[in-house]
């Protein structure tokens, strides 16, 4: 297996600490994976970050979702070469970040069915939940029990919503078909980087592009953009309805961030420095595995214990609010007797969700969070209406 090749990779994303590179070559050892190369940014090594995946992740979320990386290693040379490569590639925010020679090797989800074709969502659901921690101020707590932290973090960042097409995370999670449907409309019509959409390893940006691929997907060269995004709407829904992920992800968000960072903020001080060694991490897992459900009825005071306990648990519930689920569909004509198919429009799909992004957060953003969030909060109580998430009613 030859990694060094940089002629046989290709640029396909990144984010603050990862870039991935799709393989193109002919290796058939490396065919269908992409190297995830890390930022010189990221803090922790590459060998924590595989024991996190399977020691802390995995259980939490099942071995099915994630997959097991590999480490490997790669020359300064090849990253000299394949950061000239890609450069024009990148969005001008991202360029010319150092990259380290310790990298991992995974499954391409913009591949998943290859050779069929493969047809990749990738959705960030972001926080599906409104706290209700005793710990909140009781001036923020009708606030933060109507409006989703989402939603008020974009009205902060002068990100108004569509009024046609708003997304809220609280309907992408609500298991509400009608209100999900909805969630992944507002998502497909109107691009706000929460969705993004990949054919066969090529990301597709444009909406002319998109619609073409939605036609290709529901064979129906005729219908209107709107029309094939409904589909691709209802399609996306009924398959987050039958896997568990979803419904995972907003019961580990919520169940981990049992004190709100109003709570947790005030406790950071005493527990400092905080550890990350994974035996910590490890028992860390199994006390909250086998705690009972949060009822704190009027009890404000907790053991020292059990604050470290949920500082740990804090850090570990904004890695959850801000993973990405990777979901792979392609057409299946004979296999509707397989567990991941569904049928939607008269068609059968074959689908799979990976989750991705799910490394631990730094200790030292717990400040950070707790001082965003009150600026979120002093915003939006300015704000004369806050917006009703998660209402009953569709608007
Ligand atoms: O604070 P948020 O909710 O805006 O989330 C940040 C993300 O912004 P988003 O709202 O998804 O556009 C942000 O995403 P972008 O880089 O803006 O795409 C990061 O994921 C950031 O995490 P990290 O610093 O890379 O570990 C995220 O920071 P954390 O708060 O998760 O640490
Ligand atoms: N196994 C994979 N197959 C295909 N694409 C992937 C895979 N893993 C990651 N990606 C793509 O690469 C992007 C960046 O990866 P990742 O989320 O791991 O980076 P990050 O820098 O850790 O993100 P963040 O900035 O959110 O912390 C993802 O958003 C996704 O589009």
């Amino acid at each position: 297996m030859n990694i060094d090749q940089y002629d046989d990779w290709e640029y396909l994303a990144e984010g603050n600490a990862h870039l991935v590179l799709s393989y193109v070559g002919q290796d058939r050892l490396l065919t269908g994976k992409v190297l995830r190369l890390t930022k010189r940014n990221n803090a922790l090594s590459v060998d924590f970050d595989l024991q996190f995946m399977d020691d802390i992740i995995a259980p939490l979320v099942g071995g099915t979702h994630v997959d097991r990386a590999e480490k490997v290693a790669v020359s300064d040379t090849f990253l000299q070469a394949m950061q000239h490569k890609i450069q024009p590639q990148q969005p001008t925010h991202r360029r010319g970040l150092a990259l380290t020679t310790s990298a991992t090797l995974l499954s391409d989800y913009t591949r998943t069915f290859a050779p069929r074709p493969t047809w990749t969502f990738e959705v960030k659901p972001k926080w599906g939940f409104l706290p209700r921690s005793p710990w909140i101020d009781e001036k923020h707590s009708d606030l933060k029990q109507t409006m989703c932290r989402f939603c008020m973090h974009q009205r902060l960042r002068g990100k108004e919503q569509s009024a046609t097409w708003p997304y809220c995370p609280l309907d992408l999670f609500s298991g509400d078909h009608d209100k999900m449907e909805r969630a992944l409309m507002a998502s497909l019509m109107v691009s706000h980087g929460y969705l993004n959409m990949f054919y066969n390893g090529l990301r597709i940006t444009a909406a002319e592009d998109q619609k073409q691929r939605f036609q290709e997907l529901f064979s129906s060269p005729d219908l209107s953009r709107q029309d094939v995004c409904k589909r691709v709407a209802r399609l996306l829904c009924t398959l987050l309805v039958r896997d568990p992920l979803l419904a995972t992800l907003k019961h580990l968000q919520q169940t981990l961030d049992g004190l709100d960072v109003e709570g947790i903020y005030p406790m950071l001080q005493a527990h400092q420095p905080l550890s990350t060694e994974m035996a910590v991490w490890k028992e860390v897992l199994k006390t909250y595995q086998a705690r009972a459900p949060d009822d704190w009825q009027g009890k404000k005071v907790l053991p020292w214990d059990e604050q470290r306990q949920r500082l740990y648990e804090y850090v570990l519930s904004m890695t959850f609010k801000d993973c990405s689920l990777m979901i792979s569909v392609t057409k299946a004509d004979n296999d509707r007797a397989l567990p991941n198919s569904v049928h939607v429009f008269g068609q059968w799909f074959k689908f799979e969700i990976k989750m991705v992004d799910v490394g631990l957060k730094e200790w030292a953003k717990i400040p950070y969070w707790f001082d965003l969030d009150q600026q979120i909060v002093q915003y939006n109580l300015q704000c004369r209406t806050p917006r009703d998430c998660g209402s009953s009613s569709l608007q």
